[in-house]
């Protein structure tokens, strides 16, 4: 039923293959009756979010601007794991350059995600720690596969998450939970997730995840797309202008706080204890 639509490419079918294939990290397919987008993270073993991998989004997501794209539900092809946040590699050791271009293309993926004025939903179909909560929390609706983790676990790796982060958690879950969530690191399993709103639906498998992905789509797709996109993206621009207007200070929050000597030995001991596992 899915084709890859030429008019998101140069116009032939192996040019959409191209286009996905340019990178490979993500894989595209739009419905051609509908307009809806699946965009499935596909870096293995965990797309772990490196500048490679974020690019390839922020591609995408630019691309879907100019198309007829009319939702888009975002999901990964790993079995285990819909994104292990960012790759850590990326903040071990890194030069100057690397982490303020590195950090300025999450600015620019999550800016692009948060602000989509199509729906987005987020099939949850595995762990999303950190930055994988962050994406998951970007979109406007999240169902999740069962027993699997899902939150903002920075405090537990001795690094802070950021201000847009935060604000994101708050504005799902309220100012308390996410208080204590952000401050204990706490990962919640996708059954503690739902009762606190975390996440919206729980699906029983993969498939169920898809089904309850499209129906959500469905339903939005009844709706007229400029009154919808307007009180959408009118609940987000503070939280958007938040980041917008101060993305140089907010980089040099990361660069200052990652470059510091027991930031570094704290990711040290957890890449050892990853690798270990
Ligand atoms: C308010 C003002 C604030 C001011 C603050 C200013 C600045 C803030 C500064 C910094 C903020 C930075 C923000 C960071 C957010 C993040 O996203 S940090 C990343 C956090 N991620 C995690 O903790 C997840 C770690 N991974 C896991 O827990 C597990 O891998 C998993 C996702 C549960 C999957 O488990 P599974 O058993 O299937 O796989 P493995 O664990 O065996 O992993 C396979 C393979 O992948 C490597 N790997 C896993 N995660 C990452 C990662 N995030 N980055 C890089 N590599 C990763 C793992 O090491 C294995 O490698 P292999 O042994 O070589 O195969």
């Amino acid at each position: 039923m899915f084709v890859l639509r030429q008019c998101l490419t140069l116009g032939t079918k192996s040019s959409v293959r191209n286009f996905a294939a340019a990178t490979n990290l993500v894989n595209v397919k739009i419905n051609e009756d509908t307009g809806v987008v699946i965009m499935e993270l596909n870096k293995p073993p965990v797309n772990s979010l490196n500048y490679e991998l974020l690019e390839a989004m922020h591609r995408t997501l630019v691309k879907l601007e100019n198309e007829r794209c009319s939702g888009m539900i975002l999901t990964s092809s790993s079995p285990n794991t819909f994104s292990a946040g960012l790759d850590l590699l990326e903040m071990y050791k890194p030069t100057v350059d690397k982490a303020r271009k590195f950090w300025g293309m999450l600015q620019n993926t999550w800016i692009k995600l948060y602000s989509a004025p199509y729906p987005t939903v987020a099939a949850i179909n595995g762990h999303s720690p950190a930055g994988g909560c962050l994406l998951a929390m970007s979109c406007e609706y999240r169902i999740m596969v069962p027993k699997k983790k899902i939150g903002l676990n920075e405090t537990q790796l001795g690094i802070v998450a950021p201000q847009w982060f935060q604000d994101c958690m708050k504005n799902i879950i309220g100012s308390r939970q996410a208080e204590k969530a952000l401050i204990a690191g706490t990962l919640f399993s996708s059954e503690e997730a739902a009762k606190i709103g975390l996440i919206d639906e729980l699906a029983t498998d993969k498939e169920d995840l898809m089904k309850k992905a499209h129906d959500f789509m469905d339903e939005q797709l009844g709706l007229p797309p400029l009154a919808r996109s307007t009180v959408k993206i009118g609940f987000r621009k503070d939280t958007l202008n938040r980041l917008i207007n101060s993305r140089e200070v907010d980089t040099k929050y990361f660069i200052d706080f990652i470059f510091q000597p027991k930031v570094q030995e704290s990711l040290e001991m957890y890449l050892q204890a990853l690798k270990k596992k």
